[in-house]
C-alpha cells in the first residue's frame, strides 16, 4: 500500500505518499513549505460533464464559456463540444472520440438521474482514454514513455500549435484544390470556405489526404446555395439563442433584483463562504439551484494570468493513467443491498449500452479479466460488469471533484488522480483551485517538513464535530480521524472520564 504512486521528486514537488491503517494514503511534505506558495498543479485525467451544460464547456481543455455557448461540436453525437477546432481534432486524434460517439448519445437519451448519468459517462470516457493509452504503448514499445503529454486530457500549447498548423495547412491544401480546379484562379485566399474546411476536419471523416475534388461549376453553384441557406439557418439559430441567453439573463437579474441583492455582492458572498471544491452527490443533484453547501473557489480571469496559475512551475506534466485512477481508494465494499438495488437499473443500461462498441466492450472485458487475474472463459461477464460499474460508482464519490461554472453550478465531475491522494483534515493546511484541466493546491498555512497536507473536503468553519462527522460520513462514506476531530474526541471522552470519577468519588 505504501509504494510510491506518484513520483513528486521527480517533478521537483516537495511531496511524497506516506500510509496510515486508518486514514489509507496521504500526502506529506519533505521540505517547510511556506504559506501562500503554490504546492503542486495536477492535471485532470478524465470528466463526466453534465449534458445540459454540454455546450458551455469545451470538452477537451474544459475552458468554460461563462458568457454563451460553444459552436463548435461534434454532429454525431451533439455531445462534445469545443472551444476550438483544435480541441475539436485533438478530441478525434488523441481521445478516440469516434469510438464512444454513439455510447454518449445514446446515454444522453437513458432516463436517469444526473448523478448516475454523469459516472456511466466519466467510465465510458476513461476506457476511450484507456484504448489511447493502449495504441500509444503499442507504437511506443515502452511503458517509460507513458509519461508523455499524449496521455493527458487537456492539449498542451505545443500540442495544439501543432493541430493548428495541420490546420492552416489543410485551408492551404483546399485553397491549392480550389485555385486547380477554378478556371478563373480568383479564389480569395482569406475568405477560405468554413464548410470546406468543416467537411475535411469533421468527425469521423478526417483525412487530410483523402481530400474531395471540387466537382463542376453546376456543383459549385449549388453548393455556394446550399452554403448560403445554412449560413442563414445558422445565424438564425445563434440569434434565437442569443435572444434566449439574454432573456435567461434578464430573468436573473431580475431575480437578483428583487433580492435587492446585486450580482458583485452575490459573488463576494459566495467566494466567502465557498473556499473549496471537493464535491459530493448531492451536488450533481441539486446543480439546477444556487446550493447552500459548495465547497468552491472562484478565481477570475486577471488571478488565472498571473504567475500563481501558472501550469510550468511545480506541475506535474501529464494526468496519470486508466490505472492510476482505478488505483485509487473506493469504499463499495461498504455499500449496502439497497445502494446496489438502486444502481439495477442503470447497470441493465450500461450492459447494453457498451456492447454497442465492440472496442469499448474488448476494453472492459480487458480491464475486468486484469483485475479479477483470470481468463476470459471463467468470468461471468454479466455479474462482473454491474460490479465494475458500482465499484467505478464508489470510487467517483471518494474521489472526484465538481467542475463548477461561475454561478457556482456544479456542471460535472472530474478525476484528477493525482489529488486523490490528499486526505480531508477538519483543521487543513491546504486548499486547492480549479482552473480548466488543472487543480492547483496552495499553503493556507505554514508548512512544516514532515507535516501531513490536507485540505478541508467540506465547510468546516464553526461545524461542531458531531455534524462535521455526520456530513463526512453521510456524503464520503468515511469516519473523519483528523488531528482536530481526535483532539476533540480525546476531550469528550476525558471529560466523561472526570464525571465518572467524581460520580464515584461522590
Ligand atoms: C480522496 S481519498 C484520499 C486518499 C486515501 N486515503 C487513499 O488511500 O487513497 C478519500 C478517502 O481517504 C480516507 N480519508 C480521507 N481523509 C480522512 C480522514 N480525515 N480520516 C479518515 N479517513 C480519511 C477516506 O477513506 C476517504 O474516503
Amino acid at each position: 500500500m505504501n509504494e510510491q504512486l506518484v513520483d513528486f521528486i521527480k517533478y521537483s514537488i516537495p511531496l511524497k505518499i506516506e500510509y496510515t491503517e486508518n486514514k489509507g494514503r496521504y500526502v506529506v511534505a519533505t521540505q517547510d513549505i511556506k504559506k501562500d506558495t503554490k504546492i503542486v498543479a495536477i492535471k485532470g485525467y478524465s470528466t463526466g460533464i453534465i449534458d445540459s451544460f454540454k455546450k458551455k464547456i469545451c470538452s477537451v481543455c474544459l475552458s468554460i464559456n461563462n458568457e454563451g455557448f460553444y459552436d463548435i461540436s461534434c454532429k454525431s453525437c451533439n455531445i462534445a463540444y469545443y472551444c476550438s477546432k483544435a480541441c475539436q481534432m485533438y478530441s478525434q486524434r488523441k481521445l478516440n472520440h469516434e469510438l464512444i460517439c454513439s455510447l454518449l448519445r445514446k446515454l444522453a437519451t437513458f432516463k436517469s438521474d444526473i448523478h448516475s448519468k454523469s459516472i456511466m459517462k466519466l467510465l465510458i470516457n476513461s476506457l476511450s482514454l484507456k484504448k489511447s493509452e493502449e495504441e500509444y504503448m503499442r507504437l511506443n514499445s515502452s511503458n517509460d514513455n507513458i509519461i508523455n503529454n499524449w496521455l493527458s486530457t487537456v492539449p498542451l500549447p505545443s500540442d495544439i500549435e501543432e493541430y493548428e498548423k495541420e490546420l492552416e495547412e489543410l485551408k492551404l491544401k483546399v485553397i491549392d484544390n480550389n485555385c486547380e480546379k477554378n478556371n478563373d484562379n480568383n479564389i480569395d485566399k482569406n475568405h477560405i470556405d468554413e464548410e470546406e474546411l468543416n467537411k475535411n476536419t469533421g468527425e469521423n471523416k478526417l483525412n487530410i489526404d483523402n481530400q474531395e475534388s471540387i466537382s463542376s461549376s453546376e456543383d459549385e453553384e449549388k453548393k455556394k446555395k446550399d452554403k448560403k441557406k445554412k449560413k442563414h439557418k445558422k445565424k438564425d439559430k445563434e440569434e434565437k439563442e442569443m435572444k434566449k441567453h439574454k432573456k435567461d439573463k434578464k430573468k436573473e437579474k431580475e431575480k437578483i433584483n428583487d433580492n435587492v441583492i446585486n450580482e458583485n455582492e452575490i459573488n463576494k458572498k459566495e467566494k466567502s463562504k465557498h473556499k473549496h471544491s471537493k464535491h459530493h452527490k448531492k451536488d450533481i443533484e441539486t446543480n439546477e439551484e444556487e446550493k447552500e453547501d459548495k465547497n468552491i473557489d472562484i478565481i477570475n480571469e486577471k488571478d488565472v494570468n498571473s504567475e500563481k496559475y501558472d501550469t510550468i512551475t511545480n506541475t506535474i506534466p501529464y494526468s496519470g493513467t486508466y490505472n492510476d485512477m482505478m488505483n485509487l481508494q473506493s469504499h463499495f465494499e461498504e455499500w449496502t443491498d439497497d445502494m446496489k438495488r438502486e444502481w439495477q437499473k442503470n447497470i441493465n443500461f450500461f450492459k447494453k449500452l457498451i456492447q454497442e462498441s465492440k472496442e469499448i466492450y474488448k476494453c472492459m472485458e480487458d480491464v475486468i479479466q486484469e483485475s479479477k487475474n483470470n481468463s476470459i472463459e471463467d468470468i461471468n461477464m454479466d455479474t462482473e460488469v454491474a460490479n465494475y460499474l458500482m465499484h467505478f460508482a464508489s470510487l467517483v464519490e471518494s474521489n472526484s471533484f465538481g467542475i463548477w461554472n461561475n454561478k457556482g453550478k456544479c456542471i460535472g465531475r472530474i478525476i484528477y488522480p493525482f489529488a486523490s491522494y490528499f486526505n480531508h483534515s477538519c483543521r487543513n493546511n491546504c486548499y486547492p483551485v480549479q482552473y480548466k484541466n488543472h487543480i492547483y493546491f496552495f499553503a493556507s498555512k505554514d508548512i512544516k517538513k514532515g507535516d501531513e497536507v490536507n485540505f478541508s473536503y467540506i465547510d468546516t468553519a464553526g461545524v461542531s464535530l458531531k455534524e462535521r462527522q455526520a456530513h463526512l460520513l453521510a456524503d464520503y462514506y468515511f469516519k473523519c480521524q483528523c488531528e482536530l476531530c481526535c483532539e476533540e474526541e480525546n476531550e469528550i471522552i476525558s471529560s466523561l472520564n472526570n464525571k465518572k470519577k467524581k460520580k464515584k468519588a461522590k
